[in-house]
């Protein structure tokens, strides 16, 4: 780490933006040839306290501004009209310090699905290969495998950065949970890495098998090389801009960064080119800071237009949430709840700092990715497609640049091999104002995958220090899919919860009520969904008619030299956990720029 000042006396061969989760693994892909030079801008500093490498005591930090941005979504008038929290990672390594370490692909068909949408290379082999590249895996232990996680090894990668292993510890309600998900129809997926993740399963996690610590962009990649000369990673600066250099009728040119520490301002050169990697919700606003955007919001902003891509900010799509809870007859079971007591907290401590086992080890992590027509009911289901049809035909749908996206979510919507839901099953107590010491319950947690709500994220103002505006539109889907879908959640939770030998064990299903009317339910969905914290799209790699920001190999629109590398990029939402596919486009970006 170096100052300000002798940072911004340097021309850098390549600049990241923003040294976040793939930020940094960029960086350091770059820096491996040593005859460049990479400088990285990272707006937060480098943490590694125990908050953040223990698995245990992942969401400590959040909300806490010396760790997170703690951004807020505009008051959403579909939800109650509430301001939903959007944490975001602000320190060396991004979000990948703040997140649950869940490291998981996407399927075949929805990395196939990127393609449909126009842009080349980027289909399931290609993703694969680049994700394979960035994870070392390292077997389950046999209780892990025993527990549903994944043991095959043709599915992961084996000499790549990130080091990978199943969370060695299960609660035992694992397998009666698992057994009445098939009678339900839905199968144990022994591999979810395989490029097919329907089913349940137990995860594998982005974690040390013999530290049990958190690997993750610093660790993980930046260590290999912050050794050398040749990277330069400059915390506690903030970028402003991208300095463009303007040429009538061509593509403009990135020529350097604009950035500031402790108030005071710096520009720096750059003689190859900058990359963009501050996030889904920082790209766009840098991008708009710096001309690149709709040139009527610049103008009103009054930032001189250098590029008109009216697509920067659009297409923003995240995944929503929910909570519901039930109490089991017997607290007889392994919860992650018995670490409020704090006698027995030190002892697992002890216990972690000197096995590495036992519950700050672990994150329990049993995970269920259902289509739809696996939890909502056929007739339901048939009554959704008519009036989705129905509502699909509105002139500005049909009319709509993203008219290639609908047909693709329609498509998806039908198909056995997409998740449109994940439940993700802790057994444990997760509901706001309840007493944590109670230790005889259970939380399913339920995730919409293929979002058909679209909103946007852009800059309010031209100064960097104002967040940006962030409006996801939750739940604004057409023929009110995305309720419908939650509601369905609900219900299929409430059925899980009454059937078989898991239902056995259940004395109540407590929240929400389980003789809760449709129209409750929906009351629930809307004042209970929240961002599930994996935004994405607002910078997308898309064809430049249809919105799109970034060409095929992430190169933004109407510039030589200014690429886009982190979660922004996605040209639609995919389901499933997003930090495997990121890792992956550490890769694919790497090998764009130095032209592997
Ligand atoms: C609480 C939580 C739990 C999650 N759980 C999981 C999980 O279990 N599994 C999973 O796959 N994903 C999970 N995610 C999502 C995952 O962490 C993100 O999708 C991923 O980190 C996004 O990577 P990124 O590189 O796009 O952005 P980030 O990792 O957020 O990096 C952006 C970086 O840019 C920096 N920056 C922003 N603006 C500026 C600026 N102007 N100047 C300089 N620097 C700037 C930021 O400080 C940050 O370091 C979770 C996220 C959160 C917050």
């Amino acid at each position: 780490m170096e100052s300000a000042e002798e940072f911004a006396k340097k021309t850098f061969d390549y600049i990241v933006v923003g040294g976040g989760l793939v930020g940094l693994a960029l960086a350091t892909l770059l820096a491996r040839d040593t005859a460049v030079s990479v400088g990285v801008i990272e707006a937060g500093s480098k943490k590694d306290d125990e908050t953040i490498t223990i698995p245990g005591m992942v969401a400590r930090r959040l909300g806490d501004p010396e760790y997170d941005w703690a951004l807020k979504t505009t008051p959403q008038k579909n939800a109650d009209n509430r301001e939903m929290a959007i944490h975001r990672g602000k320190m060396l390594g991004g979000s990948g310090g703040l997140h649950f370490m869940i490291f998981t692909r996407g399927s075949r068909v929805e990395y196939d699905g990127w393609e449909k949408l126009g842009v080349k290379g980027w289909g399931w082999n290609a993703m694969r290969s680049a994700i394979d590249a960035s994870e070392v895996w390292t077997p389950p232990t046999q209780s892990a495998a025993a527990h549903h996680a994944d043991a095959v090894a043709e599915s992961h990668g084996k000499d790549g950065y990130i080091k990978t292993f199943a969370f060695p510890e299960h609660s035992d309600l694992v397998h009666p949970y698992v057994s009445t998900l098939n009678e339900l129809g839905i199968p144990t997926n022994k591999s979810d890495s395989s490029g097919n993740n329907i089913g349940v399963w137990s995860a594998t996690g982005s974690i040390d098998p013999i530290t049990k610590e958190r690997s993750w962009s610093p660790n993980a990649y930046y260590e290999k090389v912050s050794h050398q000369t040749n990277i330069t990673v400059l915390t506690g600066a903030r970028a402003h801009r991208v300095l463009l250099s303007d040429g009538e009728g061509v593509d403009v040119r990135a020529i350097g960064v604009k950035y500031s520490v402790g108030g005071q301002k710096y520009t720096v050169n750059v003689s190859r080119e900058v990359v963009l990697s501050a996030g889904a919700l920082q790209t766009p606003q840098l991008l708009e800071l710096s001309g690149i955007g709709n040139p009527k919001l610049l103008r009103e902003l009054g930032i001189p237009v250098h590029v008109d891509l009216p697509g920067v900010g659009e297409n923003f799509q995240e995944h929503y949430s929910l909570t519901v809870h039930g109490e089991l007859k017997s607290a007889d079971h392994i919860s992650p709840e018995a670490l409020f007591n704090p006698e027995f907290a030190k002892a697992e401590l002890d216990k972690y700092h000197k096995t590495k086992t036992g519950m700050f080890s672990t994150l329990f992590g049993t995970f269920c990715f259902a289509s739809a027509r696996q939890f909502i009911p056929e007739a339901t289901f048939t009554r959704l497609l008519a009036s989705l049809d129905e509502a699909l035909q509105a002139p500005e749908i049909q009319s709509s640049p993203y008219k290639p996206w609908y047909d693709l979510q329609r498509e998806f919507l039908v198909r056995d091999e997409i998740g449109q839901i994940e439940i993700a099953f802790s057994p444990a107590w997760m509901h706001e104002g309840c007493k944590k010491e109670k230790s005889r319950h259970f939380t399913m947690a339920l995730f919409i995958q293929r979002p058909w709500s679209r909103g946007y994220v852009h800059a309010k103002s031209a100064n960097i220090e104002d967040p940006p505006e962030i409006e996801p539109n939750t739940l604004t889907s057409p023929a009110d899919i995305d309720t419908i879908i939650l509601v369905e959640a609900i219900k299929f939770a409430m059925k899980i919860a009454s059937t078989g030998k898991f239902g056995d064990l259940v004395e109540e299903f407590l929240v929400p009520s389980p003789t809760s009317t449709d129209e409750q339910l929906v009351e629930y969905v809307k004042k209970t969904v929240r961002c599930a914290l994996h935004p994405a799209g607002s910078a997308a790699m898309l064809p430049r008619g249809a919105q799109g920001v970034l060409d095929d190999e992430l190169k933004v629109y109407g510039t030589s030299n200014l690429r886009v590398a982190d979660a922004s990029m996605f040209p639609t939402a995919l389901g499933t956990h997003p930090q495997a596919t990121l890792y992956g486009l550490a890769h694919r970006a790497a090998d764009f720029i130095t032209g592997r």
